[in-house]
């Protein structure tokens, strides 16, 4: 998988060439800027940044995540990954515990 600086994925920050990062993954959303049905302006806003925390709070479904494979063109380098906080969850809580 190709490898890209946060650096680098921040120059493609317009319509005409449009990146993101999810989960320390990269994307080219150029031409899925049309056709993303949360509207292409979620994407542009931040372009070329790490939209990570953003993705997940929308809640998207198996399909979105699915999809977004294919716009998926390479990874971010090791020394820049990062852990988001949802690394740090249990994956399966076994218990409930409201205070
Ligand atoms: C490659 C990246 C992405 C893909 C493939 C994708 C795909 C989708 C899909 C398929 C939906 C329809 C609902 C669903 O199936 O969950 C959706 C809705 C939405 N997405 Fe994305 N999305 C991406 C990135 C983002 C990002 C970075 C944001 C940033 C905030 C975002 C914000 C939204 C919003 C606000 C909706 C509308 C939710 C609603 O109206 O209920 N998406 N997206």
């Amino acid at each position: 998988m190709r490898q890209f600086t946060r650096a680098e994925v921040l120059k493609h920050c317009n319509n005409k060439d449009c990146w993101i990062i999810i989960g320390n993954k990269v994307f080219d959303v150029t031409k899925f800027l049309d056709e993303h049905p949360g509207g292409c302006e979620v994407l542009l806003e931040k372009a070329g940044d790490d939209r990570t925390e953003a993705f997940e709070d929308v809640g998207h479904s198996t399909d979105a995540r699915e999809m977004s494979k294919d716009y998926c063109i390479g990874e971010i380098v090791d020394e820049e990954k990062q852990t988001y906080t949802y690394d740090k969850k249990p994956i399966a809580p076994t218990t409930t515990t409201s205070t």
